[in-house]
Order: C-alpha cells, then sequence, then structure tokens
C-alpha cells in the first residue's frame, strides 16, 4: 500500500464534490495512461445520493469508457428499493450516461451461490486476462459495526483467500442473501476510497483507522497491496480521532 490518507470535511456535502473530483481525475488518469477502461466499483448507503448529486456535475464528464461494478449487492429484484443497482439507475446512471453493457450487474433471478459464482464470471471475463479483477477504483462506505462490502464482523468470509466474489446468506444486516467482493479483490485494486459520515461513526472510525479492543474490523482489513487508500470523512465522524489528518481548504482537489 502507497500509505493511507484520511481526509476531513467540515460536512457531508462539502465532501461529496470533492470525491467526485476524485473520481473523474482517476477516471482521466486510467484512459490516458492508455486502457480502455475505467473501472469503478460502486457501494450502497450514502453514496448514492452523494453520487448522484455530485458527479453529473463534474465539468466535461465523459463516462463512455466507464465499466461499473459493484462491490457487493442484496440479492433482490432490480425493482425493490433495497437493491443498489436499481438505486444507482433510477438515481445516476441515467444522469452520466453510462452505456448499459457496460455495468456489470448480479442477475438477482438466481440463486444466491450461482448468483455469486455468475457475477465472478463477469468479472474475470472483464478483467482478462488478470487473474484477480484489478478495479482502477472502489468506493466503500462503513456500518457501526465496521462491515464494508457485505464484510461483517467475525464472518468466515474474512478468511477467504480464493475466490474472488463470494455468496452470504446469513449477513447481520438485512436481506440477508447478498453477493460481495471478498478482500483478495478489494485489496487488489489501484485505489480505494471510503466515505463515511456522521457522528455514529466516530467511535468505529477510531477503532479502525487507530485500533482498539478485539480482532480486526472488516474495514481494517482493507489495505489495498499496491494501491492507494483515501479515508473521507466529516468532521462528525472524525470527532474522536487523535492520529494525523488532512483538512483540505474549500475547493481543494485532493
Ligand atoms: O448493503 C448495505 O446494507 C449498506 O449499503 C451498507 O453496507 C452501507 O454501505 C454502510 O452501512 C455504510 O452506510 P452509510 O454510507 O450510510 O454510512
Amino acid at each position: 500500500m502507497s500509505g493511507r490518507r484520511v481526509v476531513v470535511f467540515p460536512s457531508a456535502s462539502e465532501l461529496g464534490p470533492t470525491l467526485a473530483q476524485l473520481v473523474s481525475s482517476r477516471a482521466e488518469k486510467a484512459l490516458s495512461a492508455g486502457r480502455s477502461s475505467f473501472s469503478l466499483g460502486l457501494s450502497g448507503g450514502s453514496l448514492v445520493s452523494m453520487l448522484s448529486k455530485d458527479l453529473p456535475a463534474v465539468e466535461n464528464l465523459d463516462c463512455s469508457r466507464w465499466l461499473i461494478g459493484f462491490c457487493d449487492e442484496r440479492l433482490v429484484p432490480f425493482s425493490d428499493p433495497e437493491s443498489t443497482y436499481g438505486l444507482y439507475k433510477n438515481q445516476l446512471f441515467g444522469k452520466i450516461n453510462i452505456p448499459e453493457d457496460r455495468i456489470l450487474a448480479i442477475d438477482p433471478s438466481l440463486p444466491v451461490q450461482e448468483c455469486a459464482d455468475d457475477y465472478a464470471d463477469k468479472l474475470s471475463k472483464a478483467f482478462s486476462p488478470e487473474q484477480i479483477p484489478v478495479f482502477d477504483m472502489l468506493l466503500l462506505g462503513m456500518g457501526p459495526d465496521g462491515h464494508t462490502c457485505s464484510l461483517f464482523p467475525d464472518h468466515p468470509l474474512l478468511q477467504e483467500s480464493q475466490r474472488t466474489v463470494a455468496p452470504i446468506s446469513d449477513s447481520p444486516k438485512p436481506p440477508p442473501q447478498r453477493v460481495t467482493m471478498t478482500l483478495p479483490t478489494v485489496n487488489a485494486a489501484r485505489c480505494v476510497v471510503f466515505v463515511s459520515t456522521g457522528g455514529s461513526k466516530a467511535p468505529v472510525l477510531k477503532h479502525v483507522l487507530e485500533g482498539g479492543e478485539g480482532p480486526a474490523l472488516p474495514s481494517a482489513l482493507v489495505a489495498p497491496r499496491q494501491g492507494e487508500l483515501f479515508w473521507l470523512v466529516d468532521e462528525p465522524a472524525a470527532a474522536l480521532l487523535t492520529s494525523q489528518v488532512e483538512r483540505p481548504g474549500p475547493g481543494a482537489k485532493i
């Protein structure tokens, strides 16, 4: 890992535009480096509304060569309000003109094991000949229990070392059936960005970033092997941190 950056913003509304700029600058970097696509993994939670508001506002955004995947997904029909794909489809994709065939989503009609295998196969084909999908950027959230993707504390999936994608049928957070990237896939990414806001995240953020009692929480196990790791947080979430953080001025790029 080339170093972790913890960047603190006064509020979530000030964080959003910087996140959007970061995504767009990494896309330009990937495409100008000669790669055929910019691959971006999305997560649910508050990222959906943040990206849907701030990404379309980026000037001259060209998403025609983006490849979108999902860090995890809930096994529900796309029409279900719990579907992460469904939320992005309704709130974002139409606004930024992502071609439909450049979105890698689960097939929610399949049983969970087959659904995970099918999604792993889609990623494998899209990232061939790489052995493991290497996303240019993954955007992650963190639950108050320290989970990220659908990787929950003390769950056996935290030990997964072979599969790139796995099913989970006993998610402690509903809905119970989900499909998730595993830690090897998350940690293969070129850039991982956590977004965490609100005072309810302060204790878990401190535990994840500065350590605490008990085994490492799932979010603390995210450490891209050769990539960058950003934590973009707001002041209420950062309230208990004592380690060094960055506080960019208004409008500054990171
Ligand atoms: O699949 C889920 O149940 C949620 O998407 C969940 O994992 C969420 O991403 C985190 O709890 C962070 O949520 P916030 O972005 O709201 O902090």
